[in-house]
């Protein structure tokens, strides 16, 4: 194993002369992904602007941050609710709120996308970018499914692309992939794993293949876990109980849906069944797209496979 992961390492080794870290972040799209990666981004010491399409939604990807962070300071400040406050301030301060992307992209060290799950969408958006951003500015993406080179052609900055592929909750979640594609220079490559790192992220390297290594992984066991559903073989509830216990994972496979989002999910298993036919398990789920086309997105929404109270 050892030599596997040197041969790998030795793949990607990185030049030792790095351009300066990375000290300001824009943030496209302030959801469940975006929102995060902001919030963590700021609360590292990174300059951050988040983007969003509305003043309302950036004005709750706001509120999201500030819930979030207030729970990160209860556990760092425990009991000092002083410290607490000035912590969330501080971090606050350090996020700027802008509805207009490519405004946003003119003065940055690097973009990092959180949009919807869309091929033409996201592509759309870099070129806009491309235009308007600086020479030494990064672009990266935080897709869960979607090539990063697909993406990254409608840009002339292929040597300053990447992807950046954060888990959800950010705040929580210690792992950040980090993907090159062939044209990334390793220059770019080494500033992303800085920057995770810097964001007190552990990160791993991936190639640009479908799902990189979580997805490729989590996306099947959670359709199998659908489908078995569908199969009429358990209940939800008891899978998600069987797999908690039973395996030892913090949330079932239902839960977890309804927490990445089903959309989301809907995005993923619809683009990968399109592209690759014959892997039985990328097919989509009749039960997924049923809920939702009835508005039923998971947690987010308040429904999903289980019913949520809206706060
Ligand atoms: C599809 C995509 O491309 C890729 C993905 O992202 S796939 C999804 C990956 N994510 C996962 O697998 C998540 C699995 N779930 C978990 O790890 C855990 O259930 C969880 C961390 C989300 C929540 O933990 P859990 O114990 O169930 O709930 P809860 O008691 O509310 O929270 C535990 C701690 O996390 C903190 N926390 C949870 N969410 C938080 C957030 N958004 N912000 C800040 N803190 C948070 C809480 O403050 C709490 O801390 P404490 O116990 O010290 O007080
Ligand atoms: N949900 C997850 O667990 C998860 C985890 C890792 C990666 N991802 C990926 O991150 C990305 C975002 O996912 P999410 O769950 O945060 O979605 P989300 O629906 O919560 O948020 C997406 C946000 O992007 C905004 N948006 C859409 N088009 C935009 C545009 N052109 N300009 C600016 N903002 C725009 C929307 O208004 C919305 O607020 C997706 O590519 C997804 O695959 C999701």
């Amino acid at each position: 194993m050892a030599h596997i992961s040197q041969v790998y390492c030795r793949k990607f080794s990185t030049s030792p002369a790095v351009a300066g870290a990375i000290k300001h972040v824009t943030v496209i799209g302030g959801g469940l992904m975006g929102s995060g990666i902001a919030q963590v981004a700021a609360a590292t010491g990174h300059n951050v602007v988040m983007v969003d399409q509305t003043d309302d939604i950036l004005s709750k990807s706001k509120a999201a941050i500030q819930k979030s962070l207030g729970r990160v300071a209860k556990k760092k400040f425990a009991d000092d609710g002083e410290r607490q406050s000035s912590f969330v301030a501080d971090v606050m301060g350090r996020i700027q709120l802008n509805t207009d992307p490519v405004d946003a992209a003119k003065s940055t060290d690097l973009v990092v996308e959180a949009i919807v799950e869309n091929l033409d969408v996201k592509k759309k958006l870099f070129s806009a970018l491309d235009e308007a951003a600086p020479q030494h500015t990064i672009f990266a993406s935080n897709t869960s499914s979607l090539p990063i080179r697909d993406i990254a052609e409608s840009t002339n900055r292929l040597d300053r692309f990447g992807g950046l592929h954060f888990f959800n909750p950010v705040p929580m979640m210690k792992l950040v992939e980090v993907v090159k594609i062939p044209e990334t220079s390793n220059e770019t490559f080494e500033r992303l794993v800085q920057l995770g790192k810097a964001m007190g992220k552990t990160t791993v390297d991936c190639k640009d293949t479908p799902g990189f290594i979580v997805n490729r992984l989590l996306v099947p066991y959670m359709m199998e876990a659908v489908r078995m559903l569908e199969r009429g073989d358990a209940s939800a509830r008891d899978i998600d109980t069987a797999m908690k216990l039973g395996a030892g994972y913090p949330m079932g496979p239902f839960e977890l849906a309804d927490y990445v989002g089903l959309d989301t999910t809907k995005f993923i298993i619809d683009g990968w069944s399109k592209k690759y036919p014959d892997v039985q398990i990328f097919q989509e789920s009749p039960y997924v797209n049923k809920l939702v086309a009835d508005g039923k997105l998971g947690k987010k929404t308040g429904e999903g496979f289980y019913k949520y109270d809206k706060k």
